[in-house]
């Protein structure tokens, strides 16, 4: 018999479904992703600790897990929701099935969910505590703990996804580039991407000093991807202010856009229920070109549209929009070698079309040299 399980939203909606994965009771951020595909980088990737992540695609599992996809060294995702999961793996890199491997990590799950309604209520109500249980624990007791957990909002987790060590990622082929990256949550494809244009990246903690990483005389710098409120990222801030204030070239990508947003000066906000998939489409504001991108964002920069902004480094513009909703998605700076971007060019799941970005990088620090 198939072990029931409950999916509690902070305010009170309730779905019944079964187990999947470890049984047991997870907290986290409910939000949906709608990648029809990528779910094993999508559960690794580092930028999901603390959310429940729900699949709009209805069918998960149907390529088991592999040895060669995860983002990083373990799942990552607090909670599981699927609707349908696949009874069998099909899939020649396939080394065994999803549910075996929640199991084996600890990562509880929910399925036999409707996640059509469940997506349209958290678009409707926004991206909310949750809880899933597979205790046998009644609802209400469920929900009251939901309650007192903590919010996305204020949430400072760079500190548990970041590297305890410095590590180095070598280029492929001859080292045309050394660079700096700092890392809030990094996924595994964005140095593969860097190392394939010749950039031999030097990965360091999200606690580095500003002097150490201006010592390190490195081509440039780059800010990862990471979990939780960039509000809270005052270190990270304080790196990006030295990196730009040194005229070093830097690049960032998603909550390194939010990094170098705040070093700039603007805020961050949350989004309603952000934006996570792999077909989102954004506008170079610049070229009026468009990009299918790949997201996984809760949080946006708050910067004017249209007409540069004076900072403390010099004017910085809005290079990219989000077409669905006009959400800033990427700052150029004018006088000083750095920009970023809230989406993912290293998209691994996802479309290819922001890859220039890298070469963009490249370009940077060529102009340096
Ligand atoms: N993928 C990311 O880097 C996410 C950044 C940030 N945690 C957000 O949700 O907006």
């Amino acid at each position: 018999m198939k072990t029931p399980a409950l999916l509690v939203l902070e305010d009170g909606r309730t779905f019944r479904g079964e187990a999947f994965g470890a049984i047991g009771e997870t907290f986290g951020e409910a939000v949906f992703t709608t990648g029809m595909t990528g779910y094993q980088e999508t559960l690794t990737d580092p930028s999901y600790h603390r959310q429940i992540v729900t699949m709009t695609a209805p069918h998960i599992g149907n390529t088991g897990v592999n040895g060669e996809d995860d983002e990083s060294a373990k799942i990552w995702v607090a909670g599981y929701v699927v609707r349908d999961p696949a009874r069998i793996s099909s899939n020649w890199r396939a080394t065994g099935s999803l549910d075996d491997r929640l199991k084996a990590e600890g990562v509880v799950g929910i399925a036999g969910v409707d996640t059509r309604a469940l997506t349209r209520h958290l678009r409707e109500r926004g991206a909310m505590r949750a809880a899933v249980s597979s205790t046998g624990e009644d609802a209400a007791d469920v929900l009251a703990k939901v309650r007192t957990s903590p919010s996305m909002t204020g949430a400072d987790l760079v500190g548990d996804v970041t590297t305890p060590e410095p590590y180095v990622v070598n280029a492929e082929g001859p080292t045309r580039f050394k660079i700096a990256a700092v890392d809030l949550g990094i996924k595994r494809n964005t140095p593969r991407r860097m190392a394939a244009r010749g950039i031999e990246v030097h990965v360091l903690p999200a606690t580095t000093p500003p002097e150490e990483l201006l010592k390190r005389q490195l081509d440039g710098v780059f800010f990862s991807n990471g979990p939780g409120d960039p509000a809270t990222a005052d270190g990270p801030v304080a790196l990006a202010r030295a990196a730009l204030g040194a005229q070093l070239p830097t690049f960032g990508i998603c909550f390194g856009n939010q990094v170098l947003g705040r070093a700039l000066g603007f805020g961050t906000y949350k989004l309603v229920y952000g934006h996570r998939g792999i077909n989102q489409p954004v506008i170079d504001k610049n070229t009026g070109k468009v990009e299918i991108t790949a997201h996984n964002h809760g949080f946006a920069v708050d910067a004017p549209r249209g007409k540069a902004a004076d900072t403390e480094f010099g004017r910085a513009e809005v290079s990219h929009v989000c077409l669905n909703d006009d959400v800033v998605e990427g700052l150029t700076c004018l006088d000083t070698p750095a920009f970023s971007v809230q989406y993912h060019p290293e998209a691994a799941a996802g479309p290819h079309d922001a890859d220039y970005l890298f070469d963009r990088f490249v370009d940077l620090m060529k102009g340096k040299n």
